[in-house]
């Protein structure tokens, strides 16, 4: 593949349960290509989520390669870790995660200010503005939708503009309209920006809107419909 953003070899991870360690990724094989869409489907407890943790270096692997627009991950301690995610990643989590004492500017402009933008407030309305959440900037999570809250979280995601956005059932605690209404935020946000997009998803509508889908089965990643990993 020219140019993968993701390249991930023979990746175990094994995380310690109340009955001890269990194999949670066992083998991972992964190229995505700069730009690319990839859906992520697969049974409950197969590793979907498990998998973007380590990709966006909130969890460590035990072994193989985790290599991300061109930075080892293995090789960066916790500090390079929470560097590379404020510079190289966005997330989107199926619960929103924002910060509740924040207001959804606030919210929006932390990952800038992080980063030490000197404008981040003003970026951060300019991408509230672009979700269509001019008029709700001051207003704290509990005060907003789960939609608005998901459309605040879609902006935080891509304020920075980062190369690659990670998303963990984006639609999966919204209604079917809503869900509809933040997916295509997330693709026409994801397509202007050119940004690579890794989706875990079990809605096959969702999957679908991806460029390429492989299945998650039991820790390891499998094509689906003869498509390869
Ligand atoms: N911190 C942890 N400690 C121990 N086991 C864990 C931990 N986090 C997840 N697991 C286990 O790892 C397995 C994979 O979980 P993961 O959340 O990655 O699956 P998933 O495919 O995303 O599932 P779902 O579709 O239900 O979200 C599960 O069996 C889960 O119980």
């Amino acid at each position: 593949m020219i140019d993968p953003i993701v390249e991930v070899a023979d990746l175990q991870l094994s995380l310690v349960g109340g009955a001890g360690p269990v194999n949670i990724l066992r083998g991972v094989d992964l190229q995505v290509a700069a730009g690319e869409t990839l859906s992520i489907v697969g049974p409950s407890g197969a590793g979907k989520t498990s998998l973007l943790m380590v990709l966006s270096g909130l969890e460590q692997a035990d072994a193989g390669r985790v290599k991300i627009a061109g930075t080892d991950l293995r090789q960066l301690d916790e500090d390079g870790l929470a560097r590379f995610r404020r510079r190289q990643v966005g997330i989107v989590f199926q619960s929103f995660h924002l910060v509740p004492t924040m207001t959804a500017l606030e919210n929006v402009a932390l990952p800038l200010e992080f980063a030490g933008v000197d404008d981040a407030l003003q970026q951060a309305h300019q991408a509230l503005t672009a979700v269509g959440l001019e008029q709700r900037l001051q207003h704290f999570p509990g005060q907003l939708s789960g939609g608005e809250q998901q459309r605040v979280a879609l902006a935080r995601a891509f304020v920075a503009k980062p190369k690659l956005i990670l998303a963990d059932e984006p639609t999966g605690n919204l209604d079917g309209e809503t869900g509809e209404k933040v997916m295509e935020l997330l693709f026409g946000l994801q397509h202007e920006f050119g940004t690579t997009l890794v989706l875990v998803t079990h809605d096959p509508k969702l999957a679908g809107r991806c460029q390429r889908t492989i299945q998650m089965i039991d820790g390891c990643l499998q094509p689906v419909d003869g498509m390869v990993a």
